[in-house]
């Protein structure tokens, strides 16, 4: 995820590839960093990247979090700007370990960021000013759409959006199944299933109307639709993904607590 942010300062014009810098644990990682993004410099210190950055973008798992803020806390500047994107882990969180007054913003963006099609919300900690505000947007506009949230929301974006690519590639495995059922083959089913998905959810986008409303406009009385749409409320679909969004919204509260 942090890569594709890199990816995207760059084609927002916020850094060039010379002035990013980053660190990871092994140097494999950092070899496929550096073809992607082939004027990047690299390290395996993080201390090094934090001494050096203006906008310092923590990349790392909730879990090791507290081990990557340990290794930066006294070389981050008081000029600095630092930038989370992990699940869970609090702006509170993520401002104690440094001076008073750095100013600290939580990002979740989301694996279609990699093809610049992310969606992405972000809260700003208490000392993060209008032009951090406006940094953020810019940066999470070159690989999608950003939007600001209070903070209390972030845990729900991520148990939306954050995770939701993994629901919808599960819906888009399971149609393609299930057309191959029904007499498809694979590949063209996975194409349907796949465009299918994307075509509505550009509808939804394009069109403004609630999403109800395109679904009465697909569904003849007598027709297959309202055979196949009472097929899935019998089987709980909308129930599934209420349970889905809730219980990584409780994962990512939970990632935070033990952060
Ligand atoms: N994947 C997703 O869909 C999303 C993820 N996120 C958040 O993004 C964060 C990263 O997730 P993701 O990109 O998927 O994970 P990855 O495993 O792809 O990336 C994590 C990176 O952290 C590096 N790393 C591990 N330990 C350290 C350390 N101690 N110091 C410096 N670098 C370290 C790893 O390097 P190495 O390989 O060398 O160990 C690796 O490059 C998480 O906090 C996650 O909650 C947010 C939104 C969506
Ligand atoms: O699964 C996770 O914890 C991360 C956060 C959001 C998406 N992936």
């Amino acid at each position: 995820m942090a890569t594709a942010l890199a990816e995207g300062a760059v084609r927002s014009g916020v850094a060039s590839e010379e002035q990013l810098l980053a660190s990871a644990r092994t140097e494999d990682t950092l070899a496929q960093l550096r073809q992607r993004i082939p004027g990047i410099r690299t390290t395996t210190s993080n201390s090094e990247v934090a001494e050096q950055a203006d906008l310092l973008i923590l990349g790392v798992k909730p879990q090791v979090m507290a081990a990557a803020l340990a290794d930066i806390r006294g070389s981050v500047r008081p000029q600095t700007l630092v930038v989370s994107i992990a699940a869970g882990v609090t702006l509170e969180q993520l401002a104690k370990p440094f001076k008073r007054g750095t100013r600290v913003v939580r990002v979740m963006p989301n694996t279609p960021c990699l093809i610049g099609k992310g969606a992405a919300a972000f809260s700003l900690g208490e000392h993060a000013t209008k032009d951090d505000a406006k940094l953020v947007e810019l940066l999470v506009s070159a690989v999608g759409e950003g939007y600001a949230v209070p903070e209390y929301q972030l845990d729900a974006v991520t148990g939306l959006s954050g995770s939701g690519p993994a629901y919808v590639y599960t819906a888009i495995e399971a149609l393609t199944d299930a057309a191959v059922r029904v007499g498809l083959p694979r590949a063209v089913a996975s194409q349907l299933a796949a465009r299918t998905v994307a075509g509505a959810a550009e509808m939804v986008l394009s069109t403004g109307k609630h999403p109800a409303v395109l679904r009465d406009e697909v569904t003849s009385p007598g027709g297959t639709t309202a055979a196949g749409l009472a097929a899935l409320e019998a089987n709980g679909f909308r129930h599934a993904l209420a349970e889905a969004v809730s219980a990584a919204e409780s994962r990512s509260r939970e990632l935070g607590e033990s952060s």
